[in-house]
């Protein structure tokens, strides 16, 4: 005897070790206009669960769900046209018209539209000017961008991330499950690819522009939230033994407003970064090796909440759908 939801049915039988039979269950029930089924299917195929990855065939799933009206689906499909994830290329011209389909009826999604509307950006969701960075340090090369980012976009970033923030973790090399990061005693969230609203990747694209790099060597942006005396101790940011090097960090501070909790370079500045401040500084020296001089640590919070959000940005094109926390 089945009952329950297809998504109940469907898992009992993954749970049993099933999952050509859950995934026939799920199609049926796909078929039938269950949307529920389709953004199930659509999550596993971004995933690559239960199968390989096949970002084209999630986008299909999804298209069905949002033509019978999912919201939240509808968002998602938002974010992976922008960044052309299961499509030729990146299509903001394309994501924007359906934000605005979806902005009729959805009060998030008509949010995201109006703060976009009121961004400085081109066709393609990049910004039409940028401010003038203040050195703050050659070596290590920091540099400051002061309110880059207004308190609207702030706050854009802080709601997106807060459902998703974790106790920060890291992948243990050595047995390839997660444990607790050992320097860092915060609560994280990544916005990745799919949770790249146009919001998101109009900043990404700022953030891009400001480091001198292209927005596809970002990995997802990456938000931390510090409560009383958490902290982030020294460290650099370059990984050890990466064919792909994290050359560049850029750091937004979402607010201000908490005592203690200052970027401190053991080697240069003390940075008390104001609401929409960005820092910028390089992790590698000229021959592309980890820079000793970078290291820096986020000081524990002695009042209040700090968030902020990291671009780690990479020597090349870094693929968002294959980020895993600390490799
Ligand atoms: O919290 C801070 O000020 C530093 C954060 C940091 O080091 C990082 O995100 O890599
Ligand atoms: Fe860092």
């Amino acid at each position: 005897m089945l009952h329950g939801s297809p998504i109940e049915q469907a898992n009992r039988l993954f749970a049993q070790k099933r999952p050509a039979d859950g995934l026939a269950l799920l199609k049926r029930a796909a078929k039938e206009g269950n949307v529920d089924a389709l953004m199930q299917l659509a999550v596993f195929d971004f995933a690559g669960s239960h199968g390989a990855r096949d970002l084209p065939r999630g986008r299909k799933w999804l298209r069905r769900a949002v033509e019978i009206g999912h919201v939240d689906g509808a968002l998602m499909e938002v974010a992976l046209v922008a960044n052309g994830s299961g499509q030729a290329h990146p299509d903001w011209t394309g994501a924007l018209a359906l934000l605005r389909t979806a902005a009729q009826g959805d009060p998030v999604a008509a949010e995201q539209l109006e703060l976009v509307e009121r961004m400085s950006v081109d066709g393609q969701g990049r910004p039409d000017a940028l401010p003038k960075g203040e050195p703050l340090s050659k070596t290590p090369h920091v540099v400051r961008y002061r309110a880059l980012f207004s308190p609207a976009e702030c706050a854009q970033v802080a709601a997106v991330a807060g459902p998703m923030l974790e106790p920060s973790a890291i992948v243990d090399p050595s047995t390839g499950t997660l444990r607790p990061h050992p320097v860092r005693t915060a609560m994280a969230a990544v916005i990745g690819p799919a949770k790249e609203s146009l919001v998101i990747r109009a900043i990404n694209h700022r953030l891009a522009a400001v480091t001198g790099t292209s927005t596809e060597q970002g990995e997802p942006l990456s938000v931390m939230r510090y409560d009383i005396s958490q902290q982030y101790r020294m460290h650099i940011d370059a990984l050890p033994g990466t064919a792909n090097q994290r050359i560049k960090t850029a750091i937004i501070y979402l607010n201000h407003g908490y005592e203690g909790g200052e970027t401190l370079f053991e080697h240069g500045p003390k940075i008390a970064g104001q609401q929409g401040d960005v820092i910028v500084f390089d992790n590698v020296r000229s021959d592309g090796s980890p820079d000793p001089l970078s290291r820096h640590a986020g000081l524990p919070i002695v009042r209040g909440v700090k968030w902020i959000a990291t671009r780690w940005i990479r020597e090349a094109d870094y693929d968002p759908w294959t980020y895993r926390p600390g490799t």
